[in-house]
């Protein structure tokens, strides 16, 4: 297994006492395999997404990445693991606006000592990028700017690809293709992929779906 949850509690405190957003909650992820996360706003998804990129840590049960605890992990440990073997792709875009989107691209490769030049101008051209290498996120549409956060991603060839509603800030048919584009280069690297979602349809588009509720998976 590549990504495993076993008996996992985080709790918030809150200004109207402790919640508990995962309650004991299992699950896995084989690699290669893509799983969709769907469930009520409010539910944990983003919280059980920080967990498994080293972003947070479980108050009881461990999360394990190719079989290593990350709680069991010291910070530089937890850093190490999120630059060589995690992507993430948030809903927010997140590039770098000081750095053009060649820049961008680079970077995560860069940071996991994993740059190809070969492998980045292919990134570049399967995501219809090759004509915007010079420009800066602030000059990119929605669309194009999260087809840069997926190949800056990719670009460093994670094992696992964690997505919290990449499509969440796109229209629907620009999300759909964002979504096309993403999988089929995760499948190609042979990366597994836990995406969130809202959406039914999108969902229905990758091998496995969980639907978390009550702090569980059902
Ligand atoms: N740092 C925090 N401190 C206190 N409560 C928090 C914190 N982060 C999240 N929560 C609460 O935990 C619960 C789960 O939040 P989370 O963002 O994981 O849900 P979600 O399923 O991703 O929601 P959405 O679909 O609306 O993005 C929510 O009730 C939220 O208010």
């Amino acid at each position: 297994m590549l990504l495993t949850f076993t008996d996992v509690f985080k709790r918030y405190q809150t200004a109207e006492g402790p919640l508990t957003v995962l309650d004991g909650l299992s699950l896995s992820l084989d690699g290669g395999e893509t799983l969709a996360l769907t469930g009520e706003s409010g539910s944990g998804k983003s919280t059980l997404l920080h967990l498994a990129a080293g972003l947070d840590q479980a108050d009881a049960g461990a999360v394990r990445i190719d079989g290593v605890e990350i709680g069991a992990l010291k910070d530089t440990g937890r850093a190490a693991m999120r630059r060589e073997v995690v992507g993430l792709i948030f809903q927010q875009f997140n590039l770098i606006p000081s750095l053009t989107v060649g820049a961008n691209l680079a970077f995560h490769a860069r940071l996991a000592g994993r740059h190809d030049a070969a492998w980045q101008a292919d990134l570049a051209a399967r995501l219809g990028l090759e004509n915007l290498l010079n420009r800066y996120p602030e000059q990119l549409s929605g669309g194009q700017q999260q087809r840069v956060a997926i190949g800056r991603t990719l670009g460093a060839r994670p094992k696992l690809v964690l997505a919290d509603e990449p499509t969440g800030n796109l229209d629907e048919a620009t999300g759909d293709g964002v979504i096309a584009l993403m999988l089929n280069l995760v499948r190609e690297t042979g990366a597994a992929l836990l995406m969130v979602t809202h959406s039914q349809r999108l969902a229905e588009r990758l091998d496995r779906r969980i639907h978390l509720t009550g702090g569980r998976i059902l």
